[in-house]
């Protein structure tokens, strides 16, 4: 590591980011390092760290063999320095910050994570849409066909029914009782899941407001509860539309805390997300 850190501070509805370019690829970040530039007392400040890598230059195989397709690789670490196969805010964030600095120049162009190629799309309305690519329900051997696969556990309620999704990134998404207020669940401890998800999971609660569109709030993994959650958000989306049946819409409006997402399923089982991204902070840190 050098002894001075050069950072971005950005996020994508208010899911916040510390990006740290290391455009030649020399200087991997340890968990103990990624916590403490994410920690919001006594680093920067954010739910999660990107260090912005060539493709060619990143430590796993897995995510060189995307370098044909995709120049930059979005290395992803939640706040408490763990990595994660997917951020779907951070991509956006991400590819917003490869415009900016002339790393990427088209309007469309690939990013490498650990859960494969990405398509970013910067539409005319300012958006960015990206495809996140196959996703699928996590268990549905043991499923019904409402898709409840776990029992979610929230202090002060009775276990919640849920359905479990693999976004690249694991989700369990709960059908949240029309008697039970959104606003008032306590996320200040992670919500218990079972079974339990072995790499464990990050937990959506989502109120329908209507047809092709919900509220969501998140419990990240690695995390706790973030403003936002991108993949969680397509997650929502998709157990919501198995939820309302024959007839409901691809296209789903996905308000949580930090803004206002879209979530569109795309033939062959693909999922598109779109929302803003914004980088608001450069600066330098000793943090190292
Ligand atoms: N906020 C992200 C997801 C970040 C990773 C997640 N906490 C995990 O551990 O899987 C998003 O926008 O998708």
């Amino acid at each position: 590591m050098a002894d001075q850190l050069a950072f971005t501070k950005g996020h994508g509805t208010e899911n916040d980011f510390v990006l740290v370019p290391d455009l030649d690829g020399t200087h991997d970040l340890m968990p103990s390092q990624a916590a403490l530039l994410a920690d919001r007392r006594a680093g920067i400040g954010g739910d999660g760290v990107i260090r912005v890598v060539p493709t060619v230059a990143a430590s796993e195989e897995s995510v060189r063999a995307q370098a044909s397709e995709a120049r930059w690789f979005m290395d992803y670490r939640n706040a408490d320095g763990s990595a994660a196969e997917m951020c779907g805010n951070g991509t956006r964030v991400f590819a917003a910050y490869l415009r900016r600095e002339g790393l990427e120049s088209a309007s469309a162009f690939a990013i490498a994570t650990r859960s494969g190629v990405k398509r970013v799309r910067f539409e005319a309305d300012g958006l960015i849409a990206v495809n996140l690519g196959p996703w699928r329900f996590a268990d549905p051997e043991n499923a019904g066909d409402d898709g409840i696969d776990a029992l979610v556990h929230v202090p002060g309620h009775d276990p919640f029914s849920a359905v479990s999704l693999d976004l690249g990134n694991p989700h369990t998404v709960v059908a949240l009782p029309e008697t039970v207020d959104l606003n008032s669940l306590d996320l200040t401890s992670p919500p218990v899941v079972n079974p339990v998800p072995p790499q464990g999971t990050n937990v959506e609660f989502v109120r329908p407001r209507g047809l092709g569109h919900i509220s969501m709030r998140v419990h990240e993994r690695g995390v706790g509860e973030t403003r936002s959650c991108g993949t969680g958000a397509c997650a929502a989306a998709l157990a919501t539309r198995l939820w309302a049946g024959a007839g409901a819409p691809d296209t789903w409006i996905v308000d949580v805390p930090g803004g206002r997402l879209r979530v569109t399923a795309l033939p062959g089982q693909e999922v598109e997300l779109a929302g803003p991204a914004a980088l608001v902070a450069d600066g330098v840190t000793n943090l190292v």
